[in-house]
């Protein structure tokens, strides 16, 4: 009796759901999309790997532009068109990060990226000066010694012509420089890339993103219910504590040199860890009062999540391209040579490195064609009009960035590699909308670490190139007509099957290549 109870309230509940689906779907009549299952919707194609989603975006933005995607009973617009993500990311009303977030905060807190309202607002005015000019100086200098380390294992690495997967190796230089940067002490996961806190962080940020796009994972008193959950909520453990150890010892620190300026004890400078973003934190000041340690937690997580995946997958897919462009890597070395001049085995200077506008070119197309943030989401909280679109209260606005760099009429042949697209005007004279490729978003949330990202990757690249030719895995790899090859968008399934080095591309969260980025490298004499 009491489960045929149950099966005609879940009977009724679907009914339910999916007469109020209908009614949604009527009220975003203006936006097609792929055919929805009951309960499920469109989970069932969102594929089972990340891979398959990435797919499946990209074919429905060719089909539709702006599609409805349903996420179970979760209401998405993905949003492909420039004036609409434009729109959007200008609103002030439109700040609010979608629930897709709420994953995050298990991990996170409730830090700068996934917050919202006031305490966003407080946090990002708060936030904003820890990427002055002067705190990016210091930073450089972990960049620079992290990078000279990078390089001399790369180096033993690609010995004698060996093929090797880039992308793992950078997700450790770009984790030992965001920990030494946030924390102002090093992990030295490029020695020790099986270290419990490697591991542990590695496993939560892998088991959040992925839990995005899950409708059933993602709500975590269900997820509880997963045997993974249990290693989730241990590796938090780990990471955790890690932190929040750093935190007390950092804060004891402080406390200790105040007591001897009180004293006037010269304080010993070698023992001094570096100025970091933690000692920003520890400073800062919230209506007055200082931050709680949980407050700090928060924000200094957050900053490793955000600077370090994305980071990584732009270093990965800039040397993925240069080893099949020579032409462009050819720029980019005689730029080095005429900046550095002779002697290019010392580092570049942090002016030095703001003069090399080719490399900034690189980066632009790098991230127009492979962006490390290929998707953000919106939380829509009142019925609104967009463009003359109306967006019912409750909808999930899928700002997909990456369609932007995709769209023919402002990148034409957006599948050749061609830094100089963005060397100012076009063919036609016209100039760029800074809109129609937005990699570090824009508007009041856009991202806070732009150009700490920018100086990361230029210091990384400029010493690779300077001490190595990087060659595709294979030499038929090389694109002999300046373009990709891919899994994904229109030439998918055209001509010969890609081949096993061509990059499967996979995302939740960050851009990332499933099968890894496999290159070669030859020391230049
Ligand atoms: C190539 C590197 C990077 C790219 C492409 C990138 C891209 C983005 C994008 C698209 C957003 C907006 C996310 C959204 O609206 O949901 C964002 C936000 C953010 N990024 Fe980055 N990012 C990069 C590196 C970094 C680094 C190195 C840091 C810190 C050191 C950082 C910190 C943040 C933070 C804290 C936010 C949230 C800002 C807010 O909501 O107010 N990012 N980033």
């Amino acid at each position: 009796m009491f489960l045929l109870l149950l099966g005609l309230a879940a009977i009724v509940f679907v009914i339910y759901k999916e007469l109020w689906r209908w009614r949604m779907q009527q009220k975003m009549g203006h936006t097609q999309g792929p055919r929805v299952l009951p309960v499920v919707g469109n989970g069932h194609q969102l594929g089972k790997s990340p891979e398959d989603l990435l797919n499946f975006l990209f074919d429905s933005f060719y089909k539709y532009g702006n599609f409805q995607l349903w996420i179970g009973y979760y209401p998405n617009i993905v949003i492909t068109d420039n004036k609409d993500i434009e729109y959007i990311l200008c609103s002030n009303s439109l700040t609010e990060k979608s629930d897709m977030y709420d994953v995050l905060q298990i991990w996170l807190g409730e830090g700068l990226v996934n917050s919202n309202g006031s305490k966003w607002h407080q946090r990002r005015k708060m936030i904003t000066p820890s990427f002055h000019f002067k705190i990016l100086q210091d930073f450089h200098v972990v960049m620079n010694s992290n990078a000279g380390k990078f390089v001399e294992k790369l180096r033993a690495r690609a010995e004698g012509g060996r093929i090797f997967d880039f992308q793992k190796m950078v997700h450790n230089l770009t984790l030992d420089i965001m920990c030494e940067t946030a924390m102002g002490v090093p992990i030295n996961a490029m020695d020790n890339p099986n270290s419990e806190f490697v591991k542990a962080l590695d496993l939560i940020a892998e088991n959040c993103l992925l839990r995005m796009f899950n409708p059933i994972k993602r709500n975590l008193d269900i997820y509880r219910f997963f045997p993974e959950c249990k290693r989730l909520y241990r590796a938090l453990d780990v990471f955790k504590d890690f932190i929040y150890n750093i935190i007390e010892k950092r804060m004891k620190m402080r406390l200790a040199e105040n007591s001897q300026l009180d004293s006037a004890i010269p304080s010993d400078d070698s023992a001094k860890p570096r100025h970091a973003f933690l000692d920003t934190m520890l400073s800062a000041t919230i209506e007055g009062r200082s931050l709680t340690r949980e407050e700090i937690y928060e924000e200094v997580s957050t900053f490793m999540f955000a600077g370090q995946d994305t980071t990584s997958s732009a270093l990965s897919f800039a040397v993925l391209l240069l080893s099949r462009h020579l032409e462009v890597q050819k720029k980019v070395y005689e730029e080095q040579q005429l900046i550095i001049g002779d002697d290019l085995k010392r580092d570049a200077t942090f002016q030095e490195l703001s003069e090399m506008k080719y490399l900034d070119m690189v980066l632009k197309e790098t991230l127009r064609i492979y962006p490390s943030v290929p998707l953000v989401a919106r939380a829509v909280k009142e019925d609104i009009e967009i463009n003359n679109k109306f967006i019912p209260k409750g909808t999930t606005l899928l700002l997909f960035l990456m369609s932007l760099g995709y769209n023919e009429d402002n990148f034409p042949d957006p599948y050749r590699f061609d830094p100089e697209r963005f060397s100012g005007l076009r063919e036609d004279q016209s100039t760029y909308n800074p809109f129609e490729c937005v990699p570090f978003s824009a508007g009041p949330r856009n991202c806070v670490g732009q150009k700490y990202a920018i100086l990361e990757f230029k210091t990384v690249i400029s010493k690779i190139i300077r001490k190595f030719e990087i060659l595709p895995a294979l030499d038929d790899l090389k694109s002999e007509d300046g373009r990709i090859s891919t899994y994904f968008g229109p030439h998918k399934n055209v001509g010969t099957p890609p081949h096993k080095y061509e990059p499967k591309l996979a995302t939740v969260l960050t851009l990332k290549s499933a099968n890894g980025v496999l290159i070669r490298l030859r020391e230049r004499k």
